[in-house]
């Protein structure tokens, strides 16, 4: 099969975790005959710097004519007093917006190797398998008006805006009933509605389409419990559906269940268009450039990339299989790696999972479960 993809590397660890998946896509399309065609994009700070925007039009061109879209990360502190419209998020917002990513999937589920590694105990851990499907093209990153003015009194005031329609609603929590459909079938749909309306019509919304649903169960959960609840207990969860801001936020704190913030791939699912991967992480300023990123969020999102947006099944698997080999093995970056034990560079984990593709039999073990 041939397919295009384009990547926009951003900033930071962007960059190094990228490059990685860039790499196991090649060897995945060598070993199972596939042509992958890569366009690179700018986005974020660096894109700011040479071309005085965070997203520039011919980024967007060359996403839209791709088959599917490979991010890194983008923001650091070189941009962080930049005002709101040429800060690096706002591309990162911006390609959601025009590409209209309006669901994103970021699957948890801890790696028994691992569960020595996460701040919490064994027994809590052991078997978390559950997805966050978050909105990502309405709520307050996206709300108008906002920004600060002047009030009568002449005292600084600011404005951050939550809006969502109806449609926008129904199309996310649609997308989460049928994903627990063809899981453990139930939906924790979390909100603030002892606070906020657009909560209450969330919960409205909910509840319409789980009437179309009748074998899924759904329960609805306040955001604050829910952060509790992903500690006390996370194998509660099958499918939880939650606005772009209370998803943003419990899925940085679920990535502490698998043990590292650079565990967690994520899917960015379009409504009409090309769709985009990318890890949960940013671009992780504090350990940029020195070789030490985790580029597995990476390389699981490229996994995402191929079962989802190409229906490569056996490839994704692939991936994932070679990805657990190499880490039961021991071979681990500094964030996963036990105390004692020597952690691996980024460079050097992904030559390893590279060779585990091609050497140590995580291809021909999927080829044969589906002879
Ligand atoms: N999708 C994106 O592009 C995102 C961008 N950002 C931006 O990234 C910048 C840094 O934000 P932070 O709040 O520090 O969040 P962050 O996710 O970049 O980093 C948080 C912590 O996790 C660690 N970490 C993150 N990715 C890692 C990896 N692959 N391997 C090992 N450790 C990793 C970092 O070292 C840091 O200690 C900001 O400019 C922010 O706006 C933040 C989140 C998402
Ligand atoms: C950088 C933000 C725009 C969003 C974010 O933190 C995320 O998507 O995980
Ligand atoms: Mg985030």
């Amino acid at each position: 099969m041939k397919k295009n993809i384009a990547v926009l590397r951003g900033d930071g660890v962007g960059k190094e975790v990228s490059k990685g998946a860039i790499e196991v896509l090649k060897t995945i399309g060598q070993q199972f005959g596939h042509e992958f065609h890569f366009q690179y994009g700018l986005i974020g700070g660096e894109a700011i710097d040479t071309e005085g925007t965070p997203l520039p039009q011919e980024t967007v061109d060359v996403c839209k004519q791709s088959d599917a879209v490979l991010l890194g990360a983008v923001g650091g502190p070189k941009w962080d007093q930049n005002p709101a419209y040429l800060r690096p998020e706002k591309g990162l917002l911006q390609i959601r917006k025009a590409l209209n990513l309006f669901a994103n999937i970021r699957p948890v589920t801890t790696y028994n190797a691992l569960t020595d590694i996460s701040p919490l105990k064994q027994d809590i851990i052991e078997g978390v398998d559950f997805v966050i499907v978050r909105e990502l093209t309405g709520g307050l990153y996206f709300g108008k008006p906002s920004g600060r003015s002047v009030d009568e009194n002449g005292e600084e005031t600011v404005v951050d805006t939550l809006q969502y329609k109806r449609s926008e609603m129904e199309r996310i929590i649609y997308k989460a009933f049928e994903m627990a459909q063809t899981r453990r079938k139930k939906v924790t749909s979390v909100d603030k509605a002892n606070v906020l309306e657009s909560s209450r019509m969330w919960r409205e919304v909910a509840e319409g389409i789980s009437k179309e649903f009748p074998e899924v169960e759904l329960e609805h959960m306040l955001v604050d419990n829910a952060a509790m609840q992903l500690i006390r207990y996370p194998k509660q969860f099958d499918v939880v559906v939650t606005e772009n801001m209370f998803g943003d936020i419990l899925s940085d704190e679920a990535s502490m269940l698998t043990g590292s913030m650079g565990m967690l791939p994520s899917a960015s699912l379009s409504s009409d268009g090309p769709s985009l991967y990318e890890p949960i992480h940013g671009s992780a300023p504090d350990i940029a450039g020195k070789n030490i990123a985790n580029p597995i969020a990476t390389i699981l999102s490229a996994a995402m990339m191929l079962r989802l947006s190409f229906g490569m099944e056996k490839e994704a698997k692939a991936i994932e299989r070679a990805v657990d080999q190499v880490i039961s093995a021991g071979h681990r970056t500094a964030d996963i790696q036990r105390a004692g034990k020597s952690p691996v560079q980024t460079t050097e984990i992904i030559d390893q999972i590279k060779a585990a593709l091609i050497e140590d039999g995580a291809i021909s073990s999927i080829m044969s479960a589906y002879a």
